[in-house]
């Protein structure tokens, strides 16, 4: 990483921008100038910031400095730092965003925003009554299982379903009790306005350890969890009741049936993301729709409606999103009245055909994809995603 980088970054740089975007809290005192009630508060918030048990993610950090600076130094006054300087670019972003905003709203924003964080962070670490490690789902990932269905939804809509590292490891666990429950057939779907808008991009910062080791704690668990599609033994149909974006369009190749709202969209923007194709989409999108419209999806990232994907084979069939939910979940009761052994051995003998296949296309996709998370255009990706998000 380093040598990629060359000596012309500095040493903080070196591990990756999503790292270390920090705040200067922890380090620089609080001004003189604030008044004494408020400067308490205020002290006591950069105190209680340094004790938070979850890292809050780039977005966050990037308002909370943008505060920071604005309640201790008033309207940005500093010059723009060049675009290579990605983490003081988008913190200059951040600051430079709240204008005018007086330096007393501004603390105050940033110790009612400490505060929720440190609210939020003690509910969650709290143990649920009842809770073991073996629950299945969360609340960000909510299993059912009745009429013969186990059904995954994806429950994140403010985040438009996007899946963290932690929604990984639940859907997997929730894959895993699902292949061994007594429901005939397995359901995807998601909650709100959104089916999925793919990888969460803060992940890379709440994975553990230096760059290097974020890479390859990121590869393990995209393999394990795109393994565990290409092994779920059930029939297992997608629900896409809206826009699905990334990592929750390329796996739909490996579900026995996709239901699509005519509102969804199929979204794979991988080369503008410095990234590359996974979830086997390599080898399962030109075998789907053939070579040129897998390459337009994968290489060009075109955009398909629900139409489109279906033409192409992507989609089994197109609802009126008015209808949708009905008539989906009318169609998959019925298909969770088959004699679930016989389902199950249909289904893997179609699969088994592939199987060793499909693990090694993943095995060499993540591979790939491991290389260009270490890349400038990636991290440049990221950087650009979250500075823009930085606009108060
Ligand atoms: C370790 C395994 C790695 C597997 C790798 C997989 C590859 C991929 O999946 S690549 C695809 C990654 N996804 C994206 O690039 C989509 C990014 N999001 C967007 O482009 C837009 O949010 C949207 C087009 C999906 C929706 O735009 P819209 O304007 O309607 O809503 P927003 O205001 O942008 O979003 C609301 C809210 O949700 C946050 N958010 C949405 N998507 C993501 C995401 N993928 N990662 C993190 N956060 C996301 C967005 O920041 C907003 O949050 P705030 O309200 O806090 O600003």
């Amino acid at each position: 990483m380093a040598k990629m980088l060359g000596a012309r970054w500095c040493p903080s740089a070196l591990r990756s921008p999503l790292q270390v975007i920090s705040f200067p809290a922890c380090q620089l005192h609080v001004s003189r100038r604030a008044k004494n009630a408020d400067q308490k508060e205020f002290e006591n918030a950069v105190t209680q910031l340094k004790l938070l048990k979850k890292d809050p993610g780039n977005e966050m950090k990037l308002k909370l400095y943008a505060l920071y600076k604005q309640a201790n130094e008033g309207p940005c006054n500093i010059p723009k730092p060049g675009v290579l300087n990605l983490i003081n670019k988008a913190k200059w972003d951040a600051w430079n965003a709240l204008g005018n905003l007086p330096k007393e709203t501004a603390r105050q924003n940033y110790v009612d925003l400490v505060t929720s964080l440190s609210s939020s962070s003690a509910s969650s670490s709290q143990v649920k009554p009842g809770a073991d490690k073996e629950q299945q789902g969360s609340e960000n990932v909510v299993v059912t299982s009745e009429d013969g269905i186990t059904k995954i939804m994806l429950n994140r809509p403010t985040k438009k379903n996007a899946i963290t590292t932690q929604m990984y490891q639940e859907i997997i666990l929730a894959l895993k009790a699902a292949s061994k429950d007594d429901s005939t057939i397995t359901v995807l779907t998601g909650n709100g306005d959104y089916y999925c808008s793919g990888n969460d991009l803060s992940n890379f910062n709440t994975l553990p350890g230096e760059i290097e080791e974020k890479v390859k704690s990121g590869g393990i668990l995209l393999r394990d969890f795109v393994a565990c599609f290409i092994d779920f033994p059930k029939p297992l149909i997608a629900v896409v009741n809206g826009p699905a974006v990334g990592i929750s369009v390329t796996i739909l190749g490996l579900f026995d049936a996709v239901y699509a709202s005519d509102k969804a969209t199929f979204h794979t923007p991988f080369t503008h993301l410095g990234q590359s194709p996974e979830g086997c989409s390599s080898y399962t999108f030109p075998k789907i729709m053939g070579l040129a419209k897998a390459k337009e999806m994968l290489i060009f990232g075109k955009k398909l409606t629900a139409g489109e994907a279906c033409a192409q084979g992507l989609v089994t069939e197109v609802f009126p999103d008015s209808t949708f939910q009905t008539e989906v979940w009318t169609r998959l009761k019925a298909y969770s009245k088959i004699p679930p052994n016989a389902g199950r051995i249909s289904k893997q003998i179609i699969r088994n055909w592939e199987k060793e296949k499909l693990h090694a296309v993943n095995a060499e996709e993540v591979r790939v994809l491991q290389e260009r998370w270490q890349s400038e255009e990636f991290l440049n990706a990221v950087m650009n995603f979250f500075s823009k998000r930085a606009k108060l």
